[in-house]
């Protein structure tokens, strides 16, 4: 069994977890990594929505399972574009720990001590656009690199805070690092964000048998429901939007928001729904969205 992988230090942790984790289910098969290198992990100048989004995450892990040179890839489901290419199957979604967004900075313990003109880093639409909604007296700039990279930018004294998924920095032994953990509130997370995903060829069905025991059907609920959310809504991340469900007992708990950029005009909604059918859900909301006012947001980004 190989496990194909991104090489940064999140994307290296996330995979020998699976592969430990594979390795107690079969004590005698072979787990081996290969790690590689994405277009997304290279271009490291520009935000990700200018240059063509999630895919290039993907696209050259995608290309080692078509060649038979691996059998799966682990990924950050946030990672994953809405719309697979028919080949490609999610087999397993993990359990998420923590799906929020942390604060992180080395003068100030929350986003509410920050003072007027702080500069934020962030390149992520989703997050900037709550940051100016809730703060419009901060400044965000353009942060990009793997964890290690944005922290040493911020200790360099780029910024005055920035903001990351908790489950990275917690995965990789950083979570001192956060000063303070953002509620769904203050920061709607990303679809997927806290969860991984293990990803295989649609025609290996052999493969999601062998993965069953690593899904996490209710966390799967929650990730499919965000996910579907998205995808009615055209997002990836060139769309400043969040999605987040929770489960309670087996009803999906699902919130969502799509707003502008600069965050002046916002549209949130929440619904519940079964846990059988996340994805009607997460369209359901979708729909919701567009009614009271996510339509024209919509509009707006495309001209
Ligand atoms: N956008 C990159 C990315 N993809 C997944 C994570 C964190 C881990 C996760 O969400 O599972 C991160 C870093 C971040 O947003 O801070």
């Amino acid at each position: 069994m190989i496990i194909a992988t991104r090489e940064s230090r999140l994307a290296l942790w996330q995979a020998e977890h699976v592969r430990t984790l594979l390795q107690q289910l079969y004590p005698s098969c072979q787990v081996d990594l290969l790690g590689m290198t994405t277009r997304g992990d290279q271009i490291l100048d520009r935000p990700l929505a200018k240059v063509g989004g999630k895919g290039l995450f993907v696209k050259e892990l995608e290309t080692a399972l078509l060649e038979g040179v691996a059998d799966i890839a682990v990924h950050s489901m946030k990672d994953v574009p809405m719309q697979m290419e028919a080949a490609f199957t999610l087999v397993a979604i993990g359990p998420r720990e923590v799906s929020e967004d942390a604060f992180i900075s080395n003068k100030y313990a929350s986003l509410d001590e920050l003072p007027p003109g702080a500069v934020v880093g962030t390149s992520s639409l989703r997050r900037e656009s709550q940051l100016h909604a809730r703060f419009p007296y901060l400044a965000v700039s353009p942060l990009r690199g793997n964890l290690d990279t944005r922290l040493r930018k911020l200790d360099e004294g780029q910024f005055d805070a920035i903001i990351l998924a908790a489950a990275g920095l917690k995965r990789l032994g950083l979570g001192a690092r956060i000063r303070a953990v953002l509620t769904a509130e203050e920061s709607l997370p990303a679809p997927g964000q806290g969860a991984l995903g293990i990803e295989a060829l649609m025609n290996r069905p052999e493969i999601a048998a062998w993965m069953a025991p690593l899904h996490d059907a209710r966390t799967a609920a929650c990730v499919l429901a965000e996910r579907a959310m998205a995808r009615a809504l055209g997002g990836s991340c060139d769309v400043p939007l969040g999605a987040y469900a929770k489960m309670r007992d087996d009803v999906i708990w699902l919130r969502g928001f799509v707003a502008t950029p600069d965050g002046t005009r916002m549209t949130h909604a929440e619904l519940s729904g079964a846990m059988a059918h996340p994805e009607a859900l997460g369209q359901q909301l979708a729909d919701t969205l567009r009614g009271a006012g996510a339509e024209a947001i919509l509009a707006s980004l495309d001209a």
